[in-house]
């Protein structure tokens, strides 16, 4: 580790061997290492060249961030090579744990669930990257395990995924409810088994199967016997898909057994597998590619009374890969960065005191100071093959490009400029003030040395130690001291989307460089470097054959270290050993290749060759100066990409409605009306925004829908039916003439149909929870002095009511509006509110004029507001129909009049006008009821 400024520490490892390291993965024994180290050189140093900034997007991708970059990576998850190892539990354990848990162990269900739900999500976001893999189908069953499906579901949504629920089979407790409400606030869309395609890749990528988890038994019941067999079928069709969906399955495939797995060995084929606290017995039948241990919630008392062998979760991951990965594709490494925008005045070209840096330190990162540096030889090879020698190279060619790369902000600077040594009182002073442990270590590993193994190299530690342990001042080896790199170019970049990253220069003569001049880079950087043999500018070390950072070609040399692992200070790091490192595992990528062969093959080749033989330092200004053009113009390209990207991809805008709370319904007027584009519509006319709309899918619901004779969507007359009308969610306006002469329903995506005849449009509206409900019974609004037909419109959670008079007139002062509701589907609050409502105006309804007006308008009121008995039309009906009414009566006319059953609710408004406009007073037992004032407001029951 190299310190900076005296407290902050660089290392210097190299950058362009660590990159080739990524980049090439030779495979030593099978690739001509002359060929493609002269062709790797070229290719590096065509980066720095004129078609280099192209090539280096390529390029990059495959060097990028470790983590989460695709399918087949997972990072940081430990690998527990020996699933055999693992315990599995049957069905008994699963379910006493679960009871232990949440019994004396003091877990509630939601915790469990939460926490199951979490690990879920990073267990796929861990190996399906939300680019590719976007658009999620969770299917939840009726039990805990389609709690936990909910629960991912909202979790993938916060992960920037796109997730619909399927939850046929709805739970009425609280816990369920509450994850439905959650989802619903987020917009998430909640679809009926009717709304999935049969093939379901067509619509969705990942497919969350959580059906049922360890209290599965039997054979799967309707609806979820059809899911399941979707499910199977999925395969088929990914045979024929360019882009086949995966399922994901949590705790158990379901369908399978819960211990014996797929008895009959046509049950669904999970692509992962995410067991919860332990894997269950059927998960040895697992066979897909991802299998994964979640639920990091299990207490040293359960692992002991159980006695479970369960790999662990590494740092603070929530989810363990059980088993191998799958090989890795190296081409498939590729991430989509999200960065914050690239604002240009916040770059100082000094990393260590611009807000970058200070992002990076604010972001925890490890190391931020860290760098790696690239040489280039007078030969112009970065590293020609493992004889090279970066203080040699420095020596001969003293431009050097410096990289920070902060991974985890997306972002990274290089900096490029000439290298000079520093005095050797300035490599004393630092030498002597580093730790004795550090010191010694800079003795004991001997430069560019080939040495027998780790075992060596902690001999020599000892020995050394030993040596000075009387406290003597140590030497500092002559070969060690510092650099000094004079910056001349920077470039700042941040990883975007779609690979439209941000890329920022700015050269020497444009900008004051602060603070980089005075600072020296220290060489000698292996001594805290686990993977690298020591670096050294000393001429005497030159020929020993050490390489610098690149472990694959270091095997080509058999076993090369010269480690200094008693200063090691990545405490996290499992040791190096020799066997992990096995060259077959990075086989040669025909990308690669092809990139390779590009370069060879473009115009600009021999011209690259050629001036790289006589490479100097004209050459390589020559060069930066030409990356800074392209650089300029592929900024440019980016932006102007970028922009038509941000087009392309604004959303549409949100419409949206949710439960509708009595308190919040709102009225237009009729001016209002036909001051809008609406007023085109000639009344009569019945306009309908259905919005959030849901098919029943709750069988009780259905029963009494077909008792009560009431159809989704529009109940027509089936002779002249053109074709069904089934509204589904996010399907915009249905217009329907209420006359007999042809309707036509439009849709914003599909054709406009006729319907020639119906009786009456029925609206279901999905409501917070799981009852679905017809929320308003045709749009039957009745006003008592003429026939009036209406808008009804949800809009920002209000029932927003437009009246049209068939007349052109707007309603009348005294217009008494109905509207039906139904009330026996409405959810909790609403439903009590409604029914509230119902016994209200049950108990005052007005049985004559003098009656009424006592409670809805009583003298006093309407002595204070100057308006005349008449103006009270409210009775008008009522006079007539409603004469010496009694409760029953009442409820008799209901149902004979409105055809519907007795619990239906009916909300009644008065209509008043006000300053030219239109409003409706609700009419509500015990508030005294004035037009001519302010609008009553609803006190919810
Ligand atoms: N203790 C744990 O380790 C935890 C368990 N959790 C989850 O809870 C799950 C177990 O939950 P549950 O006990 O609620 O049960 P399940 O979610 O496994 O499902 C039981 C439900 O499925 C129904 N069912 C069973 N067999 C059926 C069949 N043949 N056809 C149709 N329906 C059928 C049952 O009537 C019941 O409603 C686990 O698999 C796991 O996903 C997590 O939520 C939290 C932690
Ligand atoms: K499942």
């Amino acid at each position: 580790m190299l310190p900076l400024f005296g407290k902050t520490k660089a290392m210097i490892l190299t950058y362009s061997s660590s990159f080739i390291t990524h980049l090439l993965a030779l495979p030593p024994a099978s690739t001509s290492t002359s060929t493609r180290a002269v062709t790797s050189s070229l290719l590096h140093r065509s980066l720095q060249g004129s078609f280099g900034p192209i090539l280096r997007y390529k390029l990059r991708s495959y060097c990028s961030a470790p983590v989460n970059r695709g399918e087949f990576m997972a990072s940081n998850i430990k690998v527990v090579q020996n699933p055999d190892s693992i315990s599995y539990l049957n069905q008994r354990e699963a379910a006493e744990i679960d009871e232990i848990l949440m019994g004396p162990l003091g877990f509630s269900v939601d915790q469990l669930m939460e926490l199951a739900g979490l690990s879920v999500a990073t267990a796929i976001a861990e190996v399906y990257n939300v680019k590719d893999y976007n658009r999620v189908l969770a299917i939840c069953g009726p039990g805990n395990n389609g709690g936990d499906g909910l629960v991912v579901a909202r979790h993938l949504y916060h992960f920037g995924y796109k997730p619909s629920v399927c939850y046929p089979k709805r739970t009425a407790k609280p816990l369920y409810t509450g994850l439905v409400t959650q989802l619903e606030s987020l917009g998430i869309p909640f679809l009926s088994v009717d709304d999935l395609p049969m093939n379901l890749s067509e619509d969705f990528n990942i497919l969350v199967d959580a059906m049922f988890g360890f209290s599965f038994y039997g054979t799967p019941r309707p609806p979820f016997d059809d899911l399941i067999e979707r499910l199977v079928n999925l395969q088929s069709y990914n045979e024929i898909n360019k882009k086949p969906s995966v399922i994901a399955s949590i705790d158990i495939p379901s369908g399978w057994h819960v211990e014996q797995g797929d008895t009959s060995g046509d049950g669904i084929k999970p692509d992962m597998l995410v067991s919860l606290t332990a894997p269950k017995q059927c998960a040895k039948n697992f066979s897909g590619s991802h299998h994964f241990l979640g639920g990091r919630f299990v207490p040293p008392s359960i692992v002991d009374k159980f006695k479970l062998e369960l790999p662990s979760y590494p740092g603070s991951s929530m989810c363990v890969r059980i088993g191998k990965a799958p090989q890795v594709d190296i081409s498939s490494m590729r991430e989509n960065y999200i960065s914050p925008e690239f604002k240009e005045d916040e770059v100082d070209p000094d990393p260590f005191i611009q807000k970058w840096f200070d992002d990076a330190m604010a972001a925890g990162l490890k190391e931020p100071n860290a760098m790696a540096l690239c040489t280039a030889g007078k030969d112009g090879k970065p590293y020609t093959n493992y004889g090279s020698r970066k203080a040699k190279d420095l020596s001969e060619n003293c431009y050097a490009s410096l990289l920070f790369y902060w991974d985890g902000l997306n972002r990274q600077v290089r900096i490029e400029g000439c290298v000079a040594k520093v005095s050797e009182e300035e490599s004393q002073h630092y030498f002597h003030s580093r730790p004795t442990g550090s010191q010694i270590g800079a003795i004991a590993s001997k430069q560019s040395t080939v040495i027998p193994g780790r075992d060596f190299l902690h001999q020599q530690y000892k020995d050394l130690e030993a040596k000075f342990s009387d406290g003597a001042s140590i030497p500092k080896p002559n070969y060690w001291g510092g650099y000094r790199l004079k910056p001349e170019f920077f470039e700042f970049w941040q990883g975007q989307t779609s690979r439209l990253h941000d890329r920022y220069d700015i050269a020497n003569s444009l900008v004051t460089l602060r603070g980089m001049n005075q600072d020296i880079w220290w060489m000698n950087e292996n001594h805290e470097s686990n993977h690298y043999c020591n670096n050294s500018y000393d001429d005497e070390f030159y020929d020993n054959g050490c390489d610098y950072g690149d472990p694959y070609e270091s095997y080509e040399n058999d076993w090369q270290w010269t480690d200094n692992s008693a200063q090691n200070q990545y405490q996290g790091s499992s040791s190096f050993s020799e066997n992990q490192v096995r060259s077959d595992e990075y086989s040669f990528d025909d990308k690669l290749d092809q990139i390779l062969d590009m370069i060879e093959e473009s115009p600009n080749f021999s011209e690259i060759q050629e001036s790289s033989e006589e490479c100097n330092n004209n050459m390589w200004k020559q060069m930066m100066e030409m990356q800074e053009d392209n650089s300029k113009r592929i900024l440019i390209m980016q932006r102007k990409l970028e922009e038509l990207m941000e087009q392309l991809t604004q959303p549409p805008p949100e419409t949206r409605s949710d439960t509708m709370h009595e308190n919040e319904v709102s009225f237009l007027s009729s001016d209002e009306l036909y001051d809008t584009k609406m007023h085109k519509l000639t009344p009569p006319e019945l306009e309908v925004v259905v919005e959030d709309y849901v098919s029943l899918n709750d069988k009780k619901t259905e029963k009494r829908l077909e008792n009560e004779d009431v159809e989704i969507g529009l109940e027509r007359n089936q002779i002249n039916l053109n074709e069904p009308i089934t509204p589904k969610v996010g399907e915009g306006l249905v217009e329907v003439n209420t006359t007999s002469s042809p309707t036509t329903l439009s849709k914003p995506d599909a054709q406009p149909f006729i319907v020639t005849d119906f009786k009456r449009l029925v609206m279901y509206k999905k409501v917070k929870d799981f009852i679905i409900r017809p929320f308003l019974e045709s749009i039957n609004v009745q006003v008592s002095s003429h026939k009036s037909v209406a808008h009804v419109i949800f809009e920002n959670q209000k029932l927003k009511v437009i009246l049209f008079s068939a007349t052109n007139d707007p309603p009348i002062v005294g217009d008494l509006f109905v509207i039906n509701t139904i009330d026996d589907y409405v959810y909790e609050h609403t439903a009590n509110m409604l029914s509230d409502t119902t016994r209200k105006l049950e108990n005052c309804l007005p049985c004559n004029r003098s009656r009424m007006l006592n409670k809805f308008g009583s003298p006093r009121v309407m002595k204070k507001t100057q308006k005349k008995k008449q103006d009270f039309t409210f009775i008008r009906r009522s006079k007539v129909k409603w004469r010496g009414c009694k409760k029953h009566r009442a409820r008799k006319y209901w149902r004979n009049d409105y055809g519907w059953r007795l619990k239906k609710t009916i909300w009644y408004f008065y209509g008043s006008h006000k300053a030219g406009r239109l409003e409706l007073y609700k009419v509500e037992e015990g508030i005294p009821f004035d037009p001519g004032g302010s609008q009553i407001t609803f006190d919810s029951p």
